[in-house]
């Protein structure tokens, strides 16, 4: 997460920091055809936030037990929840940028601040403006490491942000056959199979100035990544969850030329067949697969896409 100081690892912070703020500045993203998403209102903007701080000046708390640069944890927990209501954009890159800033600018001895930001979805309901439902399903989030640079100034200097938890069953339309079939196999080719899985798909922009100001028309919402990850699902018959995060990750990358790279991580949960639909019928019955659990890791670059000549 953070880079070691002189070669050591050494960071502290807080974990778990709830931040729920309201009417933050309403988001408006350019469109793509996979997706109805044209942006948000933020009415409320939620957070759980991870923050940590590194610098040379913390060593004495670690090896002497010196406490006088130590910024207690639960003053950063202070910070981060004030300064929130200062923010006046719209993303959640945007907010761990300012709160990183912020706090390199309180406390000088402080090097670099790392934090990641994973957005607590609320939905709106019909007929109001003013109620919220909470939803547990699939949500954005974003890390960024803020560092002081040699002429003082701050820079981001590694940053991702991501879709979590996209869970997708489909019924019917995926296969996997064709694989290395030797003395431990047990596993039938499967010509149809009701194919679930869980995804986290992450994303690097070529200038995460794109992620922090989405007033330059070029943020990407984890909502449009979510929407062409089920248009490619729905479109493709997959022979493998394999092959299915390599065309999600081309198609993003089609769309949103700022980016620089997508990155997955899948399981496979495909549901076990209990009863097989009959002669063409609709209606199998399926339960949830028994541990253990497959999974893929997966980065596409611009160096992937047709024509790209790389
Ligand atoms: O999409 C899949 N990829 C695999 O590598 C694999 N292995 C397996 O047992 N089932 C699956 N499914």
């Amino acid at each position: 997460m953070l880079e070691p100081v002189n070669g050591r690892t050494m960071y502290y912070g807080k974990g778990d920091v709830l931040v729920y703020r309201t009417y933050a500045r309403p988001l408006a993203v350019a469109g793509i055809p996979e997706s109805g998403f044209a942006g948000c209102d933020n009415v409320i903007f939620a957070h759980n936030i991870t923050f940590a701080v590194t610098g040379e000046a913390f060593l004495p708390s670690f090896t002497e037990g010196d406490n006088s640069m130590v910024v207690a944890t639960d003053s950063m927990k202070n910070f981060i929840l004030r300064q929130t209501a200062e923010f006046e954009g719209g993303t959640t890159e945007a907010l761990l940028a300012f709160l990183a800033r912020r706090f390199l600018e309180k406390y000088p001895h402080a090097t670099s601040v790392a934090l990641t930001g994973d957005r607590l979805p609320f939905d709106g309901v019909p007929g109001s403006d003013l109620v919220f439902r909470r939803s547990r399903n699939d949500r954005a989030s974003a890390t960024l490491t803020v560092r002081r640079t040699g002429d003082g100034s701050l820079g981001i200097s590694s940053h991702a942000c991501a879709l979590k938890d996209l869970q997708l069953i489909k019924v019917s339309g995926s296969s996997f056959h064709g694989f290395v079939r030797d003395e431990y196999t047990t596993l039938p080719d499967s010509y149809d199979r009701p194919l679930f899985i869980f995804l986290d798909i992450g994303w690097i922009y070529e200038d995460p100035s794109d992620a922090i100001a989405p007033d330059r028309g070029r943020y990407v919402a984890a909502e449009q990544v979510r929407d062409i990850a089920q248009a490619l699902f729905h479109e493709r018959n997959s022979p493998s969850i394999q092959s299915l995060i390599y065309h999600i990750g081309l198609r993003v990358l089609e769309r949103f030329p700022q980016l620089r790279e997508v990155r997955f991580e899948s399981n496979n949960r495909t549901w076990e067949t209990v009863v097989d639909a009959v002669d063409g019928a609709r209606g199998g019955v399926f339960t949830e697969p028994r541990p253990p659990y497959g999974f893929q890791g997966f980065s596409v670059t611009k160096a992937d896409l047709p024509g790209s000549g790389r």
